[in-house]
């Protein structure tokens, strides 16, 4: 079927019925997806662990515990019980933490079906493996329809209802129209693509360099600084994907250079604020504390790391953050070194690395 008649078909569909929509996770981002599918008169089901928050949100339509501040739409139906609310879902959006991402999945598995489309949010990466969620999601359901969303996607602000855009990516048509009908609305934008591991990678990557940011304005340094950072992050972070089979054009979307943007410059990160704790002086452990939410990112850089090494990927900034993170070595020092470490290619894709160094080496300048 062409992608023009799926998309004709599923606007016919959201017309003559509204979606049913599941969302596993009660932390802020699952809130406020559940929030904006209902406000796009889906009828939504939000999964909790915790029986408490889920009659709190089902009687004060408010989330306490992670979006303080946000009136839920009273339309979303909360429930500690997954049968409850997998029973009839077409479209299931899994919020959990990288950490507990498998293990609810297959707690969740008895009443998920083929039919069903699947589709994660979150931001992180499983250790054994070096596995992304969506992946986690084919392997543990085998299903056809299989998605992923993200992009600059800051839930406080979402809560809000600031003018926001995301991207839906997989290779399956009807899952990307589907999204597309669930959650587009006059404050959320959904764009879409077709490359899933590239999409997800951006998500996932992009908080290794927002919990450098955080670090680097609680050491006062300045815009330049920066700009510095985003710019070689997103050049690290293509470099990455590209070993690893991305698509690099990915990475000039929203989820890429678009999360990066956001991540490094707010506040309203949990990444950016553990570096942002960090830097003015704090342990991991304090910082990681304080935040009291997943700052997925701290987990992100080892995994990343260990795999660069081992694929011998050049990657300086991440492994300088690991060196501060998990070594002991103060930030300020490692950004020093950062500044002595060879000076490369701009833009790798037009000017590849190794003729940098090439030509250097030639020069006598190592
Ligand atoms: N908050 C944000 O602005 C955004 C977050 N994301 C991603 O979404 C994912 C989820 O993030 P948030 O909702 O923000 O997280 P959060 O930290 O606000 O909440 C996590 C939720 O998962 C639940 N949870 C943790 N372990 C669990 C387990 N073993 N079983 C069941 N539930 C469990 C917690 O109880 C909580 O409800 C993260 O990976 C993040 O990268 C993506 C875009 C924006
Ligand atoms: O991914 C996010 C915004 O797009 C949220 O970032 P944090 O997980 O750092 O809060």
């Amino acid at each position: 079927m062409s992608e023009s008649s799926l998309t004709e078909q599923d606007s016919r569909a959201s017309q003559e019925e509204c979606l049913r929509v599941a969302v596993l996770g009660g932390g802020s981002f699952g809130t406020a997806l559940a929030s904006i599918a209902a406000d796009n008169g889906g009828e939504v089901r939000q999964w909790l662990r915790d029986a408490e928050l889920a009659a709190e949100i089902n009687r004060e339509h408010r989330n306490s515990r992670y979006l303080p501040d946000y009136a839920i739409n009273p339309a979303v139906q909360a429930s500690d019980d997954l049968s409850v609310v997998l029973d009839g879902a077409e479209l299931v959006f899994v919020a959990i933490p990288s950490k507990a991402f498998r293990a609810v999945v297959r707690q969740a598995r008895p009443w998920l079906g083929a039919d069903q489309i699947l589709v994660s949010t979150t931001k992180g990466i499983q250790e054994e493996g070096f596995k992304l969620m969506s992946q986690i999601l084919e392997e543990e359901t085998g299903f056809p329809h299989i998605g992923v969303l993200s992009g600059p996607n800051l839930a406080s602000e979402i809560a809000q209802k600031q003018l926001t855009a995301t991207v839906v990516a997989s290779d399956d048509a009807l899952t990307r129209t589907r999204v597309q009908t669930a959650l587009g609305c006059d404050y959320f934008r959904v764009y879409a693509s077709n490359d899933r591991y590239g999409v997800e990678l951006g998500g996932a990557l992009k908080n290794i360099y927002a919990i450098a940011a955080g670090m680097a304005a609680a050491l006062g340094m300045g815009e330049n600084t920066r700009s510095m950072l985003m710019t070689r992050a997103l050049a690290e972070m293509s470099r990455f994907a590209v070993a690893l089979g991305a698509n690099p054009l990915t990475f000039i979307g929203l989820a890429g250079v678009g999360d990066l943007i956001v991540t490094c410059s707010s506040n309203l990160s949990r990444n950016y604020r553990v570096g942002h704790a960090l830097g003015e002086g704090k342990t991991l452990d304090e910082a990681v504390e304080a935040l009291g939410q997943v700052a997925e990112g701290v987990n992100t850089v080892s995994l990343v790391c260990h795999k660069a090494r081992q694929d011998g990927i050049y990657m300086p900034l991440a492994e300088g953050l690991y060196q501060v993170l998990f070594k002991g070595v103060p930030a300020r020092q490692m950004a020093q070194l950062l500044m002595l470490n060879e000076q490369s290619s701009d833009v790798e894709f037009t000017l590849p690395r190794e003729l940098v160094q090439q030509a250097r080496q030639e020069e006598g300048k190592t």
